[in-house]
């Protein structure tokens, strides 16, 4: 293993509560210029699992090290660490550029400002107090914030949450523009697309657990799914094919050979169905049993 090839590794971490096992032995492993992305339904347990690696709960029992060498977040770890949590909190009467200098003042180590606020687009806002900027504006400030002390990890919670798909695109060439420059970044987030887009490798939760983790392609490859027919659930009752899963308005079936289904569903004359290759979100689904929203 070679100096720094690992930003971080935890291994088996757990945290119980009185009712609930919330992370059950949980390992993962991030190395350097990575992004991972932390996937699982609603409780799986991404929240406290991402707190622990940051260093705001403490496990009960488990090991994290930090760039190889330190066993807990010691103010050399704080320094190369940047989060961006789900709930953004501001000082609403502060402006753009003081809430950046405001936290920059934290960290011994400063990006360059002026880089961060033109990647992040805020250089029109900069006089702007935060009360007054939108859903977007407040949700790309707090992307930046994390950046601002030049980290080699970064936590980003649901960071393109509120944003339109233009901006969202954007955020994502910006997380890959950071990945390139050797960052490691620790992404959870609802959009499959993002996570299948911007991984090098998923780790997928379920009742505290690592139920699957690789690739997107190979977590699609070794999930046996071939072909995925996708159609409007009031059919499913009349078809009732082995396999088959309902969520939301539509029924999931995965085959190997889509012909036998395709002439059930026109001998049942239903037309609108869809024939597609799996995506991640059909592999949480199968695993899980629940789409991810
Ligand atoms: N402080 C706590 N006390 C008791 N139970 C807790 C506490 N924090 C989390 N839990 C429970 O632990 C489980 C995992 O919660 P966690 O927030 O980590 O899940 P999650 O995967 O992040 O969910 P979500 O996608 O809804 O944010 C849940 O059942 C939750 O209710």
């Amino acid at each position: 293993m070679t100096e720094n090839n690992f930003a971080l590794v935890a291994t088996d971490l757990k945290k119980y509560y009185p009712s609930v096992k919330a992370v059950d032995g949980v390992s993962i492993e991030l190395k350097k210029g990575e992004i991972i992305s932390i996937l699982g339904p609603n409780g799986a347990g991404k929240t406290t699992t991402v707190e622990m690696l940051e260093g705001l709960r403490k496990p009960d029992s488990g090991r994290i090290v930090y760039f190889e060498k330190y066993e807990k977040i010691t103010n050399e770890v704080k320094e190369r660490i940047g989060v961006c949590l789900q709930e953004n909190f501001f000082f609403e009467e502060l402006t753009v550029f003081e809430t950046i200098r405001l936290h920059a003042s934290l960290y011994n180590t400063k990006a360059d400002f002026e880089e961060i606020i033109d990647t992040f687009q805020l250089g029109e806002k900069l006089k702007a107090r935060t009360k007054y900027l939108s859903g977007g504006q407040k949700q790309r400030l707090a992307v930046a914030l994390a950046f601002l002390n030049n980290p080699d990890i970064v936590f980003l919670d649901e960071p393109t949450v509120g944003l339109d798909p233009q901006a969202r695109r954007h955020l994502w060439d910006v997380i890959l523009k950071y990945k390139r420059e050797g960052k490691s970044i620790i992404l959870t987030t609802h959009y499959m697309e993002e996570a299948h887009q911007l991984s090098d490798r998923v780790y997928i939760m379920d009742h505290g657990k690592v139920i699957a983790h690789g690739t997107p392609q190979e977590l699609i490859s070794s999930s046996g799914l071939n072909s995925v027919i996708e159609f409007p659930k009031q059919y499913a009752e009349k078809i009732n094919l082995e396999g088959m899963i309902i969520t939301g308005e539509y029924a999931y079936v995965s085959v190997t050979d889509p012909v036998p289904i395709i002439e059930k569903l026109l001998k049942a004359n239903v037309r609108n169905f869809v024939l597609r290759h799996p995506t991640l979100e059909d592999v949480f689904l199968k695993l899980t049993g629940r789409k991810i929203d």
